[in-house]
């Protein structure tokens, strides 16, 4: 593997190691070289911690002078809540600094690559690019478009089904995968349901693994049917928000609000308004929804185009019923040549299951 490659590798396996706690900030890693050795490598930790390039300079001392520095994202330029990495490299006298990506932000992109080259630094962008693109899919997406990156997931028999045609669906995958889905519970800021699945299921919406982090919970309830005793509502594990359409009953409103819940009221008449939801989240900061939908929910946010990845869990058992339901509902569309592509398509086995990752192609 060429050398540059080599040591880039090993930066963006320090920022992924982070993943889950860096959030709102994106993962960076950083690793510094003089004369063949590792002289300092470094990770962002947390938000308003120092950045991976000022852990790893700390560690090098004056062994980075005259080194070379490799780090994942761009350094700062900007005096953020810590000063701007790109003056720090060049006060430390490092000779190189290779860089995998560029920073997304428009403001500042380009900027800490003109300071370090203002200083007669030699800067090489691109290396391991696609790999440190990918791992700040999230915040990449989130500081371009303010909006939340969109995971949609469902689980279903391999013939499509959710639950039988009597709405039975516990369980339809295996221990391990379930497992997996908490684990992406987790990572992921909030997590949306439709009303149906809560009044099928009463599900908890909690990432139940160790450490495990519990999203804020999203239901999507058009004319606020929920009841007050369903456990998102009463169990207090984690915040709840509530989208309705226009002109809800005020008295269910007030008695959720009484309960804690958060009502927000969408644009929309009969439906919830899934632009209005993804808006009000992106103002309020969410970077990251996990939506676990039902086939009405998830079949409104992919024809809204509002899908960023898909992860489907597939069960190897065939359930049949034309009545049972599927994890895409809705109008559905009406020629092959509509329908959603999904490229960078992986499938992993899981157990007994099979997870399938993939993104829809942007129309
Ligand atoms: N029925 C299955 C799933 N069902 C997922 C439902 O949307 C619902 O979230 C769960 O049934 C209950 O949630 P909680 O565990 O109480 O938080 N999801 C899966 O990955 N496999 C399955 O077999």
């Amino acid at each position: 593997m060429p050398q540059d490659d080599f040591y880039m590798a090993l930066a963006i396996n320090n920022a992924k190691s982070m993943k889950g706690q860096t959030e709102p900030n994106p993962l960076v890693g950083s690793v510094i070289v003089n004369g063949g050795r590792v002289v300092g490598i470094g990770a962002h930790l947390k938000a308003g911690e120092p950045h991976a390039e000022i852990h790893a300079l700390r560690m090098a001392g004056d062994a980075a002078r005259g080194g070379t520095i490799y780090v994942t994202l761009e350094p700062c330029s900007h005096h953020g809540r810590t000063g701007p990495c790109a003056e720090a490299i060049v006060n430390a006298g490092l000779k190189k600094v290779v860089i995998a990506t560029l920073d997304p932000n428009p403001l500042v992109s380009g900027n800490g690559v003109a300071i370090l080259e203002r200083a007669g630094i030699d800067v090489k962008v691109g290396v391991c690019e696609e790999e440190a693109r990918q791992m700040n899919e999230v915040f990449n997406l989130f500081i371009t478009e303010k909006r939340p990156f969109i995971t949609l997931k469902a689980a279903s028999t391999l013939d499509g089904k959710i639950a039988t045609r009597s709405l039975d669906s516990k369980w339809i995958t295996s221990e391990e995968a379930r497992l997996d889905v908490h684990q992406l519970r987790s990572e992921n800021q909030a997590i949306l349901v439709g009303v149906g699945t809560v009044v099928e299921d009463d599900p908890e919406l909690t990432a139940r693994i160790p450490d495990g982090r519990n999203p804020l919970r999203i239901v999507l309830d058009s004319s606020l049917r929920i009841s007050l005793d369903s456990k998102i509502v009463a169990d207090g594990l984690a915040e709840t928000w509530i989208f309705t359409a226009q002109k809800v009953d005020s008295e269910k409103k007030a008695a959720l609000e009484q309960l804690g819940i958060s009502v927000f009221e969408t644009s929309g008449l009969k439906q919830v308004d899934v632009r209005d939801v993804v808006r009000i989240l992106g103002e309020k900061s969410i970077s990251s929804l996990f939506i676990e939908g039902g086939g009405t929910v998830n079949a409104a946010f992919l024809e809204a185009g509002l899908v960023d990845k898909t992860v489907f869990y597939f069960a190897p058992k065939l359930i049949g019923g034309k009545q049972a339901p599927t994890f895409i509902e809705g109008m559905g569309y009406d020629l092959m040549k509509d329908a959603v592509e999904l490229e960078r398509g992986e499938f992993v086995k899981i157990g007994k299951d099979f997870k399938f990752t993939g993104y829809p192609v942007k129309k």
